[in-house]
């Protein structure tokens, strides 16, 4: 059943699965994110790269509920986040960067807590989180506690706790951070499913080469702005995304100095 949707967006695409408009932030004298707007179609693989600090995860989390915008808006499918919180965020699955979990839970108790709040019924929940320890290999690890997994497996567990809900739209922060290249490629093939059957996944990474194999659509973000935004084949019009990336942020090279590198 879909819930009712209070908001239509009178200028989001009908297939926008995310559309954000004229977005921005600013932290004390520092502008994070200077006005992004941005169609994520649905049934998109959609990638977000950006050097350090290039605004990505501050404009995924006003995207996704979690930091208020100064200015701009924001609609999942059609619902607008900061005006329904509640509706926007039944249809997503979020992984947080630099995420804090509950971790004096074991993982299993982390996934089936994700599901119970999100008022799904026990038997569902128990049933799901066998399919998604197994599919993340976890499920040996299954019994220990959370603070004790790690980096990748920590990753893993919190990427379970995002999925437990079938969410429409999934939005993930650096994914494959620490995962190692087998987990990768299980949750490689779990989102290439996902996004096959009609979801949409949004993810922020850093490794060009990946998003090149595994999106449809990338954008460009650097200094809080949007650079470039399409289809891979669009944006990089012939050349590689590493290319093409370096071509839009600017390849500075710094490597002059540090002659006492060379001292040892
Ligand atoms: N809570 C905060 N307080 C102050 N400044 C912040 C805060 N969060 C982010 N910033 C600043 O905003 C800018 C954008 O940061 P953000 O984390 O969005 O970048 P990013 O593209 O995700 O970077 P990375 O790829 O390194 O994770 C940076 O200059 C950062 O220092």
């Amino acid at each position: 059943m879909t819930a009712p949707i209070p908001d239509q967006a009178s200028n989001s695409g009908p297939m926008a699965a995310l559309s954000l408009r004229g977005l921005a932030k600013r932290f004390g004298g520092k502008i994070a994110v200077d006005g992004i707007s941005l169609e994520v179609p649905a049934g998109s693989f959609f990638g977000i790269v950006g050097p350090n600090g290039a605004g990505k995860t501050t404009t995924l989390s006003m995207a996704t509920g979690l930091l208020r915008p100064d200015f701009g808006t924001a609609v999942v499918h059609g619902v607008d986040v900061w005006q329904h919180p509640l509706q926007a965020k039944r249809l997503m699955g979020i992984l947080p960067d630099g995420v804090r979990l509950f971790d004096r839970l074991t993982g299993e108790q982390l996934i089936t807590y994700a599901g119970l709040l999100r008022g799904m019924d026990r038997a569902v929940v128990a049933a799901r989180v066998g399919e998604l320890l197994a599919a993340m290999d976890l499920t040996e690890d299954a019994g220990t506690l959370v603070v004790d997994y790690s980096a990748g497996m920590t990753k893993k567990i919190a990427l379970a706790s995002a999925l437990i809900h079938a969410p429409r739209l999934l939005v993930l922060d650096e994914p494959f951070e620490a995962v190692d290249p087998v987990s990768a490629t299980n949750i490689r093939s779990i989102l290439d499913r996902y996004v096959a059957s009609g979801g949409t996944v949004i993810v922020s990474s850093h490794v060009m080469d990946l998003v090149q194999r595994m999106c449809d659509h990338v954008a460009v973000v650097a200094r809080g702005r949007l650079l470039a935004a399409g289809t891979v084949d669009q944006v990089r019009a012939g050349a590689s995304l590493e290319e093409l990336f370096v071509q839009l942020v600017g390849g500075h090279s710094h490597t002059e100095g540090l002659e006492w590198l060379r001292t040892f």
